[in-house]
């Protein structure tokens, strides 16, 4: 891989508007059947989404992935959505007792509309079963499988069965795997995207590294349907986690899936604990993401989402980090 680049050293090139005003731009994405208000779904992490955060999201046409950190609730979130006329959308590990949830919910009759593959090196024969596991007892389910840094690997979940694939490793501002372990696409994540989605034959999901709402547009033009976003979805009113007060000025948890405080104990931590200041609620974050995206859409020169992949762009400057630190 030569000719490696990050969202910061990115900018996209304007073409001629072909709108006379911004709300004429449609930010709409259509993703394992469901058409969706925006092509971003919040990190299916603890410290951002919850079952209200997901009820919230499907009822106003947003995507979502419940998180797995609470496996005792999943059946039961899956039977509330269905019985609310919503769409399920889950996360597995790839654990011995995972295999014999798919086939409860199967037994139950419980399909959910998604399924994600949820594990830090997504490239390897535990996702790779799990995924003809879940196609086997879940037919109709939609698997996203991950996470994944390399084209072989986006190939072959793709030929194992995945319906799309969720590429970063290394890139989230709550992670340390690139420093821990000296792998992954942190630095790189955006160039790491269009190396996978050009090698992709179904959809990509961007995962980790979108530090502002332009970045979205940048995930867009380098091959993704999707951007997988934590850290600008921690620190709302509706955020899990609790509130901390600091000098008259309010903060909340942000933290790593694979951190000590995710997994209870100092073993294989490879994410860390931040806190983010109070940012007001989801819904104005989301509208803010929508009117900023179509703003995009406007300067790519077209009405539709899919204008954006086709705009030149310019590499500006070169840096490892992407502003983040370790502690
Ligand atoms: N996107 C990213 O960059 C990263 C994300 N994460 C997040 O952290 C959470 C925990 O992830 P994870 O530890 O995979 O989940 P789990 O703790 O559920 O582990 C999944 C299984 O994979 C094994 N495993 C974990 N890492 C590796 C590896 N590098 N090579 C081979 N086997 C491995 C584990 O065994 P054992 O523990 O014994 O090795 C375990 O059996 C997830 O939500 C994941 O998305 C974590 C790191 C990077
Ligand atoms: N290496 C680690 N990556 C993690 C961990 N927990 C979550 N993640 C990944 O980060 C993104 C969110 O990134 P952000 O830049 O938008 O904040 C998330 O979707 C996971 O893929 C972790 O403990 N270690």
């Amino acid at each position: 891989m030569d000719n490696v680049f990050d969202y910061e050293d990115i900018q996209l090139i304007p073409a001629k508007s072909v709108v006379n005003s911004r709300s004429e731009c449609d930010t709409t994405v259509t993703f394992g059947g469901h058409t969706f208000k925006l092509p971003v779904v919040p990190a299916n992490m603890q410290t951002i989404i919850d079952e209200k955060i997901a009820i919230f999201l499907a009822e106003n046409g947003y995507f979502y992935i419940m998180h797995r950190f609470q496996p005792e609730k999943r059946i039961d979130f899956i039977k509330d959505m269905k019985r609310r006329g919503l769409y399920a959308s889950i996360s597995v590990g790839v654990k011995e007792q995972e295999y014999s949830f798919v086939e409860q919910i199967a037994a139950e009759q419980l399909s959910p509309e998604f399924i994600t593959i949820d594990i830090a090196h997504g490239h390897s024969n535990a996702v790779i079963e799990m995924i003809q596991h879940i196609k086997k007892h879940l037919p109709n389910s939609f698997v996203i499988a991950g996470n994944v840094g390399t084209p072989e690997a986006v190939r072959e979940l793709e030929n194992a069965g995945a319906d799309a694939t969720k590429v970063g490793i290394g890139p989230g501002k709550v992670c340390i795997t690139k420093i821990k372990t000296g792998f992954g696409t942190g630095g790189w994540q955006l160039a790491a995207l269009r190396w996978c989605a050009k090698a992709a034959t179904k959809p990509v999901i961007a995962d980790g590294g979108i530090r502002t709402h332009g970045d979205i547009a940048k995930s867009i033009r380098f091959g993704a349907t999707m951007v997988m976003i934590g850290s600008l979805f921690a620190g709302h009113e509706e955020s899990p986690g609790e509130t901390y007060e600091q000098d008259g000025k309010c903060f909340k948890e942000y933290f790593g899936s694979a951190s000590e405080f995710q997994k209870g104990e100092r073993r294989n931590v490879e994410g860390k604990k931040m806190y983010v200041e109070h940012k007001g609620s989801l819904k104005d974050t989301l509208i803010e993401m929508e009117q900023d995206l179509q703003s995009s859409i406007s300067y790519a020169g077209g009405k539709k989402l899919d204008s954006i992949r086709h705009v030149d762009y310019v590499i500006v400057k070169s840096s490892i980090f992407n502003g983040d630190r370790v502690y």
